[in-house]
């Protein structure tokens, strides 16, 4: 039975938390993401000039699945695809002997400049691994029957490591009861409905609640657009700015708290947490770690409300859970 604890080390405004893996014989640094479900990494097979400051892959130490291939598109517009391996992998201690491994042959350049980052692991459910022409299944998924228990757990934290556990629930990490609601796996993401949200110009709680994802791999919390707009209205300074693509707001300001209601219980996430990172090095602007889920087709409760709680990715019982406690 195995279990397993992996730092999350949190990059430049948080903008991602990178984890150790090992990969073959190489230890790469991975972004893991509960919003998809392919594990890739960049590779000696990735272009050099894409590939140039990144950990490497190298696909020597392992088997090739024969006419596989992959293809990737986030909701950001970023992709990436290539083929694939199966190769031994270590996360934390927990052990994946022969996992599916998605060497990049070409990237976008958002995650050529994510020097930091070697590649993604998908958390999300394995129904939306895009190998062909057969999908594999995640690492999680890989391993989940060796677990001491199917869950991994998520511990982010604003501007510090935090941790990501395979296989047990850690009691320290939180305080309070863990509230579990019930996920839809129907797209494939760990989603669940949302009861309600309060705080900022919403100071009426804004009673209808929705449906939403839990996404390790978005840095920002995206709300339905008249939360986010009542939220800044009760922020001196804040307003829509289209050039940026967002809500922007002073970063001198120090927002509300924002309250999101889930299985019956309130979760709050600091004001300071929504004054994001300034537009620019040096800009007085910030953007806001509230922004509308406008064109996506859900909410998606991505690092900035993932921080302010400790969440419990539950697929031990009948159908899969989402768990959240306060910090
Ligand atoms: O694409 C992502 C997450 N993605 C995870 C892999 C690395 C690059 C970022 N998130 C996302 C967050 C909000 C969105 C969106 C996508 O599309 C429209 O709005």
């Amino acid at each position: 039975c195995q279990t397993g604890e992996v730092a999350a080390d949190p990059q430049l405004y948080d903008q991602s938390y990178l984890s150790p893996v090992t990969i073959g014989n190489s230890e790469l640094m991975l972004d893991f993401d509960t919003g998809s479900a392919d594990l890739w990494c960049f590779s000696t097979e990735s272009p050099a000039v894409q590939s140039a400051g990144h950990g490497l892959y190298n696909p020597s130490t392992g088997t090739e699945l024969d006419g596989a291939f992959w293809d990737i598109t986030y909701g950001d517009q970023s992709a990436a695809s290539g083929n694939v391996f199966a190769d031994k992998v270590v996360v934390g201690g927990v052990t994946a002997t022969k996992q599916a491994i998605e060497a990049a042959t070409s990237v976008s350049y958002e995650f050529t400049e994510d020097v930091a980052s070697d590649g993604l692991l998908g958390l999300a459910f394995s129904s939306i691994n895009t190998i062909l022409p057969q999908p594999q299944t995640t690492f999680f998924d890989t391993v989940r029957n060796t677990l001491a228990k199917a869950v991994f757990t998520v511990d982010l934290k604003k501007g510090a490591a935090g941790s990501y556990t395979f296989g047990y629930i850690d009691s320290s990490k939180y305080s309070g009861a863990i509230t579990y609601v019930p996920v839809n796996t129907a797209n494939g993401f760990w989603q669940f409905t949302a009861d309600g949200y309060s705080g900022g110009g919403n100071n009426a709680s804004t009673g209808r609640g929705g449906v939403a994802i839990a996404d390790t791999g978005t840095s920002l919390l995206y709300l339905p657009a008249s939360v986010a707009k009542g939220y800044y209205s009760g922020v001196q300074g804040a307003s829509f700015d289209f050039r940026q693509g967002g809500y922007t707001l002073p970063c001198s300001a120090t927002p509300p708290d924002f309250n999101v209601a889930i299985g019956g219980k309130t979760f709050t996430v600091p004001g300071s947490y929504i004054n994001y990172a300034p537009l620019r090095a040096g800009s007085s602007t910030c953007f806001g770690g509230i922004q509308a889920d406008s064109g996506i087709g859900f909410s998606i409760f991505g690092d900035v409300f993932l921080k302010a709680v400790y969440a419990i990715f539950d697929d031990s019982g009948s159908s899969p859970k989402l768990g959240f406690a306060a910090q």
